[in-house]
């Protein structure tokens, strides 16, 4: 998956990474529902169903300067998976994805068509940066939950991401991911959790020093933030990244 606003890649992908359909690797921007592992003992996917499954292709239209693609899935795609049957069966999922020369949007609609459905979602970017020179700001002052360490916290602004770090924070403001040479504006609408990942050095998940390479700002409804979609309605999370 790739990104490219102004002829720069912003879009991390593991070099190890065996792309395709129905794999999981780290890169690109996972999309994660109807549940977020971590944390969560026993859920067997830590990024829930919708990334192990083929979506289907809806529409794709590109003009100038604009690329519009829309995705969707559904629980019945998903239903041989374990946990499967803990959601309701008629879950729908679209995925409503607009590019342009500076701007990412990302839209994640869960619909629970006959049964109130608890859900957690969340859109899972990886972001390319220098993690030993980023500042992410924005976070200042929201109460957070550290998996890394198991500590509780509140956040510090600007925060350093040259490390080990698995924060889960109970609001979602607007952040701004900048090393000096780049910055990325992040916004969420219909989130009220923001997740911040790197694994660090040492860490068994992407090879070598590629942790030094990204930092994953996530927005989504995620642990206390969960959401029940009411029987018959949906709930649209957008994610906004704005390259400067
Ligand atoms: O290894 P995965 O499944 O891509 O997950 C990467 C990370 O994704 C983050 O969203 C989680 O908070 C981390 O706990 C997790 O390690």
């Amino acid at each position: 998956m790739s990104w490219r606003p102004g002829g720069r890649e912003r879009l991390y992908t593991a070099s190890d990474a065996v792309v395709g359909a129905e794999r999981m690797w780290h890169g690109g921007i996972p999309v994660c529902a109807p549940r977020f592992g971590v944390g969560n003992g026993g859920v067997p996917f830590i990024h829930g169903l919708t990334p192990k499954v083929r979506w289907r292709t809806l529409e794709v239209t590109a003009d100038e300067g604009r690329a519009h693609i829309v995705l969707v899935t559904d629980a019945q795609v998903m239903s041989h998976l374990p946990w499967a049957d803990r959601f309701p069966a008629d879950l729908r999922y679209e995925l409503d994805v607009v590019a342009d020369a500076t701007t990412l949007t990302i839209g994640l609609t869960i619909a629970s068509p006959s049964r109130d459905a608890v859900v957690e979602m969340a859109l899972h970017p990886y972001l390319l940066t220098d993690t030993a020179r980023t500042q992410v700001t924005g976070l200042g002052g929201v109460a957070y939950h550290d998996f890394s360490n198991g500590l509780d916290g509140v956040g510090e602004d600007p925060l350093a991401v040259a490390r080990y770090v698995d924060r889960v924070y109970t609001e979602a403001p607007s952040t701004t991911i900048a090393d000096g040479s780049s910055a990325l504006r992040l916004a969420g609408q219909g989130a009220n959790s923001v997740i911040v990942w790197n694994p660090g050095p040492g860490n068994d998940q992407v090879p070598g020093e590629e942790w030094a390479d990204f930092v994953c700002v996530e927005y989504g409804d995620v642990k206390s933030g969960a959401l029940t979609i009411p029987a018959g309605s949906s709930h649209l999370l957008r994610l906004s990244i704005i390259a400067g």
